[in-house]
């Protein structure tokens, strides 16, 4: 095996099935040399030798470790708890000192086992809540990210602000709320079980006790795997399926240029981190579910039930927004969401948002729930906010939407072990 494939397989989520069969056939041995099976899955973290807070098994690990953080274009697991802090230190270090304390415990929470050393002594509070015990790592991924406010006279980081992480500008239609909107950082857990993300984002949340505190939380959901175990395209809630025409992001150069910074972007301490866009997007789904069916389709440009542009039958058909009908009127409207979104397809970001519901409009006894957008693009000025732009201003989703949250938070790049995130801006 060589040096690339071992990085390969590093890196991708692997199933304990997978490294079952791998070790079977003599590759774990040749990739991690002694130690047996067992050695091989303790250090993988598959299982966990050391605390008895952790899981016996673990279907899925996710490495923390890498040149990029991951959560950013793994692919979408089916969870996510989104936490954004407010700083309430006024310390530097104290940020950095944070920031270490969660590297740690994101890398012990992302083996499925619990944070810190069990002490079992009845007069303290356990160090672990507990609530993730016996469970497995279900694929968890940790991802931080840093808000334009970071940056300002608090830490002395004014002059490593990156140009690009701009405060996003007001777009036609917006009702933004403060208790949905910005935060000095970001930690975006998700996990293929709810409990285990929440448990993460819970217990990074006490790390930070005298810290930071919690400015907002979403929680958000796809259908699960045990719902769809094809991984078909998945549905957001007004029906349709979302997230066809995301670029490939498993293409290492299309992720280069669409996803990650490059050293020669305008801020060296940014390379190989991302720009994460947040949008809390409520959906009027008692409206949409009074449209008929031609105009949900001329809504967003696609067939519902096969996810195919307007007029052609395959979901993954080229999307040609020039294509006429025997009346030579556009196939796909030019006011539809994915004629807009399209950019002539010269602008990509990389989609990885979820649905959420969170009860109901308590004045109008409406459902609150819509779509959690997140997207992850390397430099929103030319990526994301011209594509707002041409969406707010005439997207014909517009009637069924309102944007009532927004966050724009740098992710920092990876680390290696020994390393902590956040360890070239600090
Ligand atoms: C500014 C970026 C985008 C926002 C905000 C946004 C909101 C939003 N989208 C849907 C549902 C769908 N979007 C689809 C495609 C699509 N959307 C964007 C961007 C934003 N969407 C892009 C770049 C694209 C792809 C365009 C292309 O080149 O084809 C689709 C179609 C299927 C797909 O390709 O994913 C759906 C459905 C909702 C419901 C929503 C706000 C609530
Ligand atoms: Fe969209």
């Amino acid at each position: 095996m060589s040096d690339s494939q071992k990085d390969e397989l590093m890196q991708k989520p692997i199933s304990r099935r997978e490294m079952l069969k791998l070790g079977a056939a003599g590759g774990v041995g040749l990739l991690l040399g002694a130690g047996g099976i067992t050695g091989v899955l303790a250090g993988s973290g598959m299982i966990n030798t050391a605390k008895s807070t952790t899981a016996q098994t673990n279907e899925e690990v996710v490495p923390f470790y890498g040149k990029h953080q991951q959560g950013i274009i793994t692919p979408a697991q089916d969870f996510i708890c989104l936490g954004a802090f407010d700083l309430t230190t006024s310390s530097r270090e104290d940020v950095r000192k944070l920031f270490q304390k969660w590297t740690q415990a994101a890398a012990e929470l992302s083996t499925g086992a619990g944070v810190g050393e069990e002490s079992n002594n009845p007069n303290l509070p356990p160090v672990d809540t507990g609530e993730a015990m016996g469970l497995a790592a279900t694929g968890i991924t940790i991802t931080f990210g840093v808000g334009p406010s970071l940056f300002d006279d608090r830490f002395g980081l004014a002059g490593k602000r990156p140009a690009a992480l701009t405060d996003l500008p007001p777009f036609g239609g917006d009702e933004l709320l403060p208790q949905w909107s910005g935060g000095d950082i970001a930690v975006q857990v998700c996990a293929n079980d709810p409990q285990v993300a929440f448990h993460a984002l819970r217990n990074l949340t006490r790390i930070a006790r005298g810290k930071a505190v919690l400015r907002w939380v979403q929680d958000g959901f796809q259908r699960t795997r045990t719902a769809d175990p094809s991984g078909s395209t998945p549905r957001n809630l007004l029906g349709f399926k979302d997230g066809t025409n995301n670029p490939n992001v498993q293409d290492a150069d299309l992720a280069n240029e669409v996803v990650w910074v490059q050293p020669d972007d305008g801020a060296g301490w940014l390379a190989d981190g991302s720009f994460m866009i947040v949008r809390r997007i409520r959906m009027r789904i008692e409206v949409w579910d009074r449209t008929p069916l031609n105009e949900q389709e001329a809504t967003f440009g696609r067939h519902r039930v096969s996810g195919a542009p307007l007029g052609e039958t395959d979901e993954f058909a080229t999307l040609d927004v020039e294509k006429k009908d025997e009346q030579g009127q556009p196939q796909i409207p030019v006011n539809s969401h994915v004629a807009l979104a399209h950019m002539g397809g010269k602008v990509k970001i990389h989609r990885r948002g979820y649905s959420y519901s969170s009860g109901i409009d308590a004045k109008t006894g409406q459902l609150d729930a819509g779509l959690l957008f997140i997207c992850f693009n390397r430099d929103p000025r030319k990526q994301f906010i011209p594509m707002q732009k041409a969406l707010a201003g005439q997207d014909k989703l517009n009637e069924y939407i309102v944007h009532v949250g927004s966050a724009i938070f740098a992710c920092l790049p990876g680390v290696q072990a020994g390393g902590y995130i956040g360890e070239t801006l600090f």
